[in-house]
């Protein structure tokens, strides 16, 4: 076992809601959000996408693409949305998951392109003390 830590900076922070368009207006009426994307899809990931940026941060708003989405069974649990899940930035996403699965942590499925279009995976939450967590691999984690 490896004492690596995987960790880098704060990318995103996940938030499920039945709408982006509303919450895109929640966070731009109560808190003066101006950098607001463009929605989009990412089918394979099962997701409608929306980046709200903050000068430190991104916030991701998540629809469900379709009732098959991971975002469909949370807004079962939790109708009006709510925080999904925490992004961190990983330089190398193999060696972490190889280093996490060494510690013990569940590590869901294989990794995927994700909304930044670089590899994602993500860590049960039940092995994160109950958050979703998210690895993105980005070539400067870390610098
Ligand atoms: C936009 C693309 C991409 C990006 O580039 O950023 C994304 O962010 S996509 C985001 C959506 N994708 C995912 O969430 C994929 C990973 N998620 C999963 O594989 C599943 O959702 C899950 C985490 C394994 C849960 O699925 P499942 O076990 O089927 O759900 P349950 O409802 O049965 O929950 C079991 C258990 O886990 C708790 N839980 C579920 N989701 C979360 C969560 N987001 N945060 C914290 N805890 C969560 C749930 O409460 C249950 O707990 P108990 O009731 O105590 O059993
Ligand atoms: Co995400």
């Amino acid at each position: 076992m490896t004492d690596h830590a995987p960790l880098g900076r704060l990318n995103h922070i996940g938030v499920a809601t039945p709408s982006i368009a509303r919450s895109v207006e929640t966070y731009r009426t109560l808190l003066g959000a101006t950098a607001i994307g463009e929605p989009f899809d990412l089918a394979a990931q099962g997701v409608r996408v929306c980046f709200i940026d903050t000068p430190n941060t991104q916030i991701e708003l998540i629809e469900p693409y379709d009732e098959s989405s991971p975002i469909a069974g949370f807004l079962r649990s939790n109708p009006a949305g709510g925080q999904h899940h925490l992004c961190f930035e990983v330089a190398d996403i193999h060696a972490a998951i190889a280093d996490l699965t060494a510690k013990g942590a569940r590590v869901l499925g294989e990794p995927r392109i994700g909304a930044h279009g670089t590899p994602i995976v993500f860590v049960h939450p039940k092995d994160m003390g109950g958050v979703l967590v998210e690895l993105m691999e980005t070539p400067l984690a870390g610098h």
